[in-house]
């Protein structure tokens, strides 16, 4: 196989090896699943020594749509062309006719979720959101969302959402169905998920940057005064998140656990080395976290990495989405069971960034920052609120433990930020400001 892939694979937006000098691709195996279709996993080799296995669905000697055809076009072999197969629909399609009949090719095994109805004569569509995978949606009934990295492990995406589904849960868009297999050495590798649509929906994150900036614009008035007040959002947002974790308690279980102060640590020595903002303030930031103690918590399986972009409202209700945990950590570090407050701490300090990140390259303005300051405290605590409603206590009565969740999630910002999105490096560094007093 002649396939350029070490040409294309950097070019595309979902290649995670940007900052990394590739060395080799090499397919792994390659699976025929019908017609012109085949399912490739690449292995690539870093010259740092690492590797990392991509997938690739390839559709021989038949391009998508004149629209798609530059997305797709791969290169050729042996005087056959080949093109990424999710940019045309009868290929996408196919693979939600395979998941439908339940159907297992070579180890690939391709299952719908009990009960489930799949649009397969759907009309097909790549998403244009900027994501670290692949998503086809059918006809605003189901999308597709099939992993370009594909690391050995359990994928809580899947894992949870499967959970959740048959546990009847509202506040998830339903699995249904997957493509999954496993390695050379028997570990699970999940390929795709197909959830529910969400039809009519908006994302969080655009919605309160929205009503933030409402407030901005309005000098006289205040967050409970400008018709985009988000608070009973935010509330009801808080609702739907506490019984996510009610519903994966009760599955899945609780236990009780320390507090992961050393972990915490170890995350702020790492940020330290490469952020010199946080390294000058290392030894208050470190005494903040050693303050906490030892913490008895309890912990459950969570969202992991949950913010206002992780979470969309439908005319009826909000929706947790993306269960993969934080990206950059092993699977099994993703799936370990930590406290409900980690993903309380990640929406609370997401209206943080709502707020702080208009402010951004703006000049020094007290009364926009009060403005901002009073935007974010009326949206946490109707977040908190609403957390209650169903939870049985607010997150706030936890306040050390809740803050020291948020200062590593701060940490982790910084580090982020500092290699992302320079430019907001200082949301997270004006946060641990604050925190520090
Ligand atoms: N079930 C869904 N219904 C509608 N839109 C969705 C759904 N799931 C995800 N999306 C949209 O697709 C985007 C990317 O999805 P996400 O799961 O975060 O992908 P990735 O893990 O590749 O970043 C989301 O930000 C959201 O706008
Ligand atoms: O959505 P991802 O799984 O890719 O999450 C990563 O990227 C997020 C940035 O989009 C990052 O979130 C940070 O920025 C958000 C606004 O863009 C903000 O709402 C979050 O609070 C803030 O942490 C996330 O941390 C990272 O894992």
């Amino acid at each position: 196989m002649m396939l350029p892939f070490a040409d294309w694979l950097p070019r595309q937006r979902w290649y995670a090896g940007r900052n990394r000098e590739l060395q080799d691709v090499r397919p792994q195996a390659v699976t025929h699943l019908h017609d012109d279709v085949d399912h490739m996993l690449l292995d690539v080799s870093f010259a740092d020594g690492g590797t990392d296995r991509y997938q690739v669905l390839v559709r021989w000697d038949h391009p998508p749509s004149d629209e798609f055809v530059a997305a797709a076009h791969i290169g050729s072999d042996n005087g056959r062309m080949a093109y990424d197969a999710l940019y045309d629909d009868d290929a996408a399609r196919s693979l939600l006719s395979l998941i439908q009949n339940d159907t297992e090719i070579k180890g690939l095994r391709f299952t719908a979720e009990p009960g489930v109805r799949l649009p397969v004569e759907a009309p097909a569509r790549v998403g244009d959101a900027e994501q670290s995978n692949t998503s086809v949606i059918f006809d605003s009934a189901a999308v597709m969302k099939v992993f370009r990295r594909v690391p050995s492990g359990v994928n809580p995406d899947v894992e949870l959402g499967r959970v959740l589904a048959r546990a009847g849960c509202r506040n998830v868009a339903a699995l249904m169905g997957a493509v999954e297999g496993t390695d050379d050495d028997g570990a699970p590798l999940t390929f795709a998920m197909v959830n529910e649509y969400a039809r009519n929906s908006a994302e969080g994150w655009a919605m309160a940057t929205t009503s933030a900036r409402d407030l901005f614009n309005q000098n006289e008035l205040h967050a409970d005064e400008v018709g985009g007040d988000f608070s009973g959002e935010s509330s009801r947002l808080g609702e739907a998140v506490a019984s996510v974790h009610r519903i994966l308690a009760q599955e899945l279980g609780e236990s009780s656990a320390q507090l992961p102060v050393d972990a915490m640590l170890a995350r702020l020595d790492s940020a330290a080395a490469t952020v010199p903002e946080v390294a000058e303030r290392l030894p208050e930031l470190r005494d903040t976290l050693k303050a906490t103690g030892p913490t008895e918590i309890t912990v459950q399986r969570v969202h992991g990495d949950l913010h206002l972009g992780q979470v969309l409202r439908t005319p009826e209700t909000w929706l947790l989405i993306d269960f993969e945990g934080e990206p950059g950590q092993p699977v099994e570090e993703r799936r370990r069971p930590d406290s409900p407050l980690r993903d309380v701490a990640g929406m609370l300090r997401s209206f943080e960034y709502a707020a702080y990140q208009l402010l951004v390259g703006t000049p020094d303005d007290d009364g926009l920052a009060e403005r901002a300051k009073e935007w974010i405290a009326r949206n946490q605590n109707a977040f908190c609120e609403g957390y209650a409603e169903v939870a049985g206590y607010d997150p706030r009565e936890h306040r050390a433990v809740l803050n020291a969740y948020e200062l590593d999630k701060m940490t982790y910002e910084a580090a982020y930020e500092a290699r992302h999105r320079p430019n907001w490096l200082r949301i997270p560094l004006l946060s641990m400001a604050r925190l520090l007093g």
